[in-house]
């Protein structure tokens, strides 16, 4: 498959906003693939580097040589000239990525450069892409769209299903089971506003709520090769949580022969009550010197879900059964706190769901998640089975550009550009704030945005749109001055999160939901 093929299919999926135009183009391009051509195919087209990072910044994607008249490239050979950038490294290696990438350049056409350096520089970003993917890999190879899904959740990775499908047909996807060390997408939680609401819409089945944690998002998978760790975003972390992997061996010592366990892991205080998130999420991201940094601040595991135990997968369980073998194999220690509701219709029964939650809210933790006890796990689905409740409600945004800041921020990227995601993986913006933000978190996002500046401006400089940050705010109200038609009020920064990725944040249709009833 030559480049031309996936600039050219990339810019006709990002001219039309019809889903079923977008699955039809990219069923044409996957049944001209090679297998082992899509799995890198799928990650341009989503505007990610199977490389991840190449270590170049815009300033080298400014100049470019002049176009090569026809196209010739392949997607191999550009793949393997990106991966040979990546591993420069050493003395004069911005000058030697810099030759790198302007040889690439050279043997590209004008329509093939675009791509590239639109590509290299972050900007084709879609995280809509990856499910109208699966929909055209359905068409292609003739799978139930839904059984591409699934096998995605499970496979961990959409390049691997896609590969396996096209090479072998449906029949591949049952290859893609749950595996100890293999991690899956987790299941995601809805918002409500309040526990009466969240107990109306689970429905007279019965129900558990469970202590929202506000800590960070663990997967464990432990056989008798080991233990390993994950986040949210499936990166392995394994090497930094001793602690988890200690309470992982205690369980083996217990009798559990393997296991795949969900839960968080957060910092507590010589009280038992958490530590600021921003603590944890720090202590969870510094990788050297683990055991100095374990030392000033140990971290506590607690799981809510068993997706495997011994061999058996639980995931289509009901959730009664998994948490009944959770709590045979765990100690209750080291599980989240929880009461189960098995009438929630009944006055009493509701009265006690809201003490709880208050009582959770009292100790510190971020809230509660109420969850349906007869819903199976929904790996990778936002389902209406998990609804968080949280006393203040906040938006995960992404920061689109920054201004710099008057006075004492002077010098410092201050004022922030925030949106929230469109279907199509773009972003609108919603408004801007400057509040909340204490000094580090200035200086540290003062860094992270320079890093990621796209185009710089008198006023400041646009970005790449990677960082998500939690605002809080006072309500949302219309307004022309925005695109989505939309603006929050009062908005101010609670924290960066560092576990998301701008495919994570919230999106337009989740703001406007938001709006006064009758506005
Ligand atoms: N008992 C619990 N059950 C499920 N999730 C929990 C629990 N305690 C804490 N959590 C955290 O809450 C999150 C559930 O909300 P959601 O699926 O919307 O993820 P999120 O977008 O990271 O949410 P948030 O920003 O509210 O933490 C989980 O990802 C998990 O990290």
């Amino acid at each position: 498959m030559l480049l031309a093929d996936i600039a050219r299919t990339s810019l006709e999926v990002t001219a039309t906003s019809a889903g079923t135009e977008k699955v039809a183009l990219l069923a044409g391009l996957f049944r001209a693939a090679e297998p082992a051509e899509a799995p890198v195919a799928i990650t341009w087209l989503a505007g990610r580097l199977p490389q991840r990072r190449i270590g170049v910044g815009w300033r080298t994607l400014v100049d470019r040589p002049p176009p090569a008249p026809a196209p010739r490239l392949t997607l191999r050979e550009v793949d393997e000239a990106l991966s040979a950038i990546a591993a420069v490294s050493g003395k004069g290696a911005q000058a030697e990525r810099k030759r790198l990438l302007h040889a690439l350049l050279a043997a590209a056409t004008a329509q093939e450069q675009d791509f590239l350096v639109r590509l290299v520089g972050g900007e084709l970003r879609q995280g809509a892409l990856d499910a109208f993917a699966v929909q055209g890999l359905a068409a292609a190879s003739g799978a139930d769209p839904d059984a591409v899904r699934r096998a995605v959740m499970l496979g961990g990775s959409l390049g691997a299903v896609a590969e396996a499908l096209l090479a072998r047909g449906p029949d591949a996807l049952g290859a893609f089971r749950l595996e100890v060390g293999r991690p899956v997408q987790p299941m995601l939680a809805q918002s409500a506003k309040d526990v009466d609401e969240a107990l109306d819409r689970l429905g007279p089945g019965p129900v558990a709520v469970d202590e929202k944690l506000d800590g960070i998002r663990v997967q464990v998978h432990l056989d008798e090769r080991g233990v390993r760790v994950w986040t949210r975003t499936l990166d392995e972390i394994t090497d930094r949580l001793p602690e988890v992997t200690a309470a992982a061996r205690e369980l083996v010592a217990g009798g559990v022969t393997s296991a795949v366990l969900d839960g968080e892991v957060i910092a507590l205080g010589p009280d038992g009550r958490p530590r600021p998130f921003q603590r944890t999420s720090s202590r969870v991201g510094s990788r050297t010197d683990v055991e100095a940094a374990r030392a000033a601040l140990p971290l506590s595991p607690a799981f809510f879900d068993l997706l495997l135990l011994d061999g058996r997968d639980l995931l289509d369980l009901p959730a009664a059964e998994r948490h009944a073998q959770l709590a045979r194999a765990v100690p209750e220690t080291l599980r989240v706190r929880r009461v189960e509701a098995a009438e929630p219709g009944r006055a009493d029964v509701r009265a006690a769901a809201r003490a709880f939650a208050e009582d959770a809210v009292a100790r510190g933790q971020e809230g509660v998640v109420l969850k349906a006890l007869d819903a199976p796990y929904s790996a990778g689905r936002r389902g209406a089975s998990w609804l968080k409740v949280k006393p203040v409600h906040t938006l995960d945004l992404v920061v689109l550009a920054a201004e710099w800041g008057h006075g004492r921020r002077t010098g410092s990227l201050s004022n922030l550009h925030l949106g929230a995601r469109r279907p199509d993986g773009s972003f609108a913006m919603l408004g801007k704030t400057f509040k909340g933000l204490t000094d580090e978190l200035l200086r540290w996002q003062t860094e992270a945005l320079r890093g990621r500046a796209t185009v710089t401006r008198t006023w400041g400089v646009e970005v790449r749109p990677e960082l998500v940050v939690e605002v809080a705010f006072d309500g949302v109200q219309r307004s022309t001055r925005y695109p989505a038609g939309v603006t929050l009020r009062f908005a101010r920064v609670v924290r960066y999160r560092e576990d998301k990725t701008a495919a994570d944040a919230d999106t337009v249709e989740s703001v406007t939901a938001l709006l006064p009833p009758g506005d």
